[in-house]
């Protein structure tokens, strides 16, 4: 049985982790985190998560709970995950990291854990999302330099971070498919006298609003016709299934920085 834990798991995706993490056959969860000041220690992550009593109480420190799981599924902060990631790299614990708005700086950090401990690091758990990757590669390559590429993203009002991860990482792909430098092309929002656009920029446009759970697409507009490739997020179900089928996929697996495209089989 593989032993997990998760970290946040009072938050939004920490509930449907654990949850998740009930569902699949050969996972256990085995230790549950949330932030050290949280009311809520303690108290039965089962219960807290909706799905009954689990006999695993909140904690607020994951040095307590060492010795009790195998892999930390984390998707919480940049600040937080990266104080965790020195504490699974000291004790050796695998990772799988959902967490977004990271600089690459700090992207930097978990490559240089990851030489110690392997890791599943994605912007994406979700099967679609990653597919849509696969099918953007394809897109950029076959409409070249003949299209304008924008990419438009909505979340839930308590997002926190901008543009989401998946679209910098749709960004990314794209870029790379056509050559480009994304942190050279990509424009961050439009206001003013902007002028006409120039070809080889990538447009991000960002909605907060209400409970979306995560919308993207990515359009690829040219003169005559127009290429959506469109993923929506209904369930939070998604990410937290594909969160732990990388823990699961882990076992074994030597120190590196894996991705949900190596779990999933689509390099
Ligand atoms: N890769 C993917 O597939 C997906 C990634 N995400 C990403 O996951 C992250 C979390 O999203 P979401 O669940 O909506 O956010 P939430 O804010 O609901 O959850 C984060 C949880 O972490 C807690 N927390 C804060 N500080 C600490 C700490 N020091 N130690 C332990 N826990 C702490 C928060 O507590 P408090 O609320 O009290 O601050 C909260 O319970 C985001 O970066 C988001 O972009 C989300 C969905 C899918
Ligand atoms: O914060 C969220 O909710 C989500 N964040 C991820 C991102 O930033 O891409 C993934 C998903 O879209 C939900």
């Amino acid at each position: 049985m593989r032993r997990i834990a998760v970290m946040g798991a009072a938050g939004r995706m920490g509930k449907t982790l654990i949850e998740a993490v009930q569902q699949a056959p050969g996972a256990a969860l085995n230790a549950a985190v949330d932030r050290p000041d949280s009311s809520l220690l303690g108290a039965d992550a089962g219960e807290l998560a909706g799905v009954g009593r689990l006999g695993v109480a909140l904690a607020g420190d994951l040095a307590q709970v060492l010795d009790d799981f195998d892999v930390l599924i984390d998707f919480t902060h940049p600040s937080v995950t990266l104080q965790n990631l020195q504490v699974c790299r000291r004790a050796g614990k695998a990772m799988v990291i959902g967490t977004t708005g990271f600089t690459p700086e700090e992207k930097q950090l978990l490559a240089e854990a990851a030489r110690e401990i392997p890791i599943v690091f994605a912007a994406n758990f979700s099967v679609g999302v990653n597919l849509c990757l696969k099918l953007l590669d394809t897109a950029a390559r076959v409409l070249g330099d003949d299209v304008d590429i924008e990419i438009i993203e909505a979340h839930h009002r308590h997002k926190v971070d901008a543009p989401s991860g998946t679209a910098l990482r749709m960004g990314e792909v794209v870029a790379n498919a056509l050559g480009r430098d994304l942190h050279k092309v990509a424009v961050y929002g439009r206001e003013g006298q902007t002028g006409a656009r120039a070809r080889e920029t990538i447009g991000f446009a960002t909605v907060r609003a209400g409970d979306v759970v995560g919308d993207h697409t990515v359009l690829f507009a040219a003169d005559g016709e127009r290429v959506e490739i469109t993923h929506k997020a209904s369930s939070r179900m998604t990410f937290a299934k594909g969160a732990v089928r990388s823990a699961l996929w882990l076992e074994g697996r030597a120190p590196a920085l894996y991705d949900m495209q190596d779990v999933l089989e689509l390099r």
